[in-house]
């Protein structure tokens, strides 16, 4: 029987905790016979809310749960995890954008860094879901100097997700049969969903997306907006952001880093960029990557149209702004 994993999850009283701990607790994340220790780490206002989630999570009679660590204590949340989902944050509300977050949300996660940096283990992987994720991913990892800074993730897997929605729906297959959709750049409305490398099997034969999709035109004027704004557009529906596809997307991306990405198929995920494709050094920026034994590598080769360079850099110029910002926010 395996050791059992720590694992933190931050904002644990909120709304996409509330999905993804049943999520991570049931084996969806890290296999279903891997036993967990779950610490949870809100606020202290929010403690009283976290004692029930705690009274759910014993009620669900979970096998391979092992351990519950409610606590609004950082030193007691980061203590030797394995993993770490960074979702306590500030959400948007209808009419901002998610880099209006910086001011409030920036500072959670120098702490956050500091704190990874002197109680979770070396070898943790850090997945950063509060917003702006890019930037508040960037920043923790600048103050976890002890912790490889390729451990420090920001998830874009939703608006992967929700691209392989849109494709799967528009040609009329199941969603397993669309591969390959990358998102470039930052968790916002200049990110670039690109179908261009996207793979779809229609009957047994698997075309390219845009074959498969038949209308270029629908690529560029439907596709690509809907994908960027959906967030802004589930806010408009339920008055509160998404959080049931928020936690299924940051299971995907910690199960995929953890357990491995299936042959000849990649999964986009923010991480520190070394300048591939153009891309601004030093910034937390999506791009399509595979992953084995726990490292990920991004995937090279790919060719980018003119316009898509265009798309690419419009949304790292915004990642080198939000960089700026986050610094003078901290420094301020
Ligand atoms: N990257 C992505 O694709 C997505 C990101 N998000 C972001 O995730 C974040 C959380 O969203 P929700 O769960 O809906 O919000 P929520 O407001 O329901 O929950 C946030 C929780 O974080 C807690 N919190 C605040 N400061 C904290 C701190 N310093 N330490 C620990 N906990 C703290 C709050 O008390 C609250 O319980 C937001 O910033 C939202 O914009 C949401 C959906 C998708
Ligand atoms: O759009 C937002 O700010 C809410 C959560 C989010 O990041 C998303 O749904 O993509």
């Amino acid at each position: 029987m395996a050791e059992p994993l720590r694992v933190v999850v931050t904002g644990a009283a909120g709304q996409i905790a509330y999905s993804l701990l049943y999520m991570v607790a049931k084996g969806d994340v890290f296999g279903p016979e891997q036993p967990i220790i779950l610490h949870l780490l809100d606020i202290p206002v929010m403690m009283g809310v976290l004692e029930g989630v705690v009274m759910e999570l014993a009620d669900c009679a979970l096998p391979f749960l092992r351990g519950v660590v409610p606590t609004d204590d950082p030193a007691v949340a980061f203590k030797d995890v394995s993993a770490a989902f960074l979702v306590g944050a500030m959400p948007r509300r209808e009419g901002m954008e998610r880099k209006d977050l910086l001011g409030a949300n920036v500072k959670i996660f120098k702490v956050q860094g500091e704190a990874l940096d002197k109680y979770a283990k070396k070898d943790v992987k850090v997945l950063v879901v509060g917003n702006p994720a890019n930037t508040n991913a960037l920043i923790c990892s600048r103050y976890a100097p002890s912790i490889p800074r390729e451990n420090f993730t920001a998830m874009t897997r939703l608006d992967q997700n929700r691209a392989q929605a849109q494709i799967a729906a528009k040609v009329g297959v199941p969603i397993q049969q669309v591969s390959n959709v990358i998102i470039w750049g930052n968790h916002s409305s200049t990110q670039f969903p690109d179908a261009a490398h996207a793979s779809v099997t229609v009957n047994g034969q698997t075309l390219s997306a845009p074959e498969a999709v038949k209308d270029s035109a629908w690529l560029d004027t439907v596709f690509v907006p809907t994908v960027q704004k959906r967030g802004a557009a589930v806010i408009a529906a339920r008055k509160m952001s998404s959080a049931m596809s928020a936690a299924k997307a940051a299971s995907d991306h910690m199960r995929d880093w953890f357990l491995g990405t299936a042959p000849g198929r990649f999964v986009s995920m923010g991480v520190l960029s070394d300048g591939s494709y153009g891309a601004p050094k030093d910034v937390v920026f999506s791009f399509p990557v595979t992953t084995k034994n726990g490292k990920w590598e991004i995937v090279q080769g790919l060719t980018i149209s003119d316009s898509a360079r265009k798309s690419l850099d419009v949304t790292g110029k915004e990642l080198e702004e939000e960089r700026k910002e986050a610094i003078a926010v901290i420094e301020a």
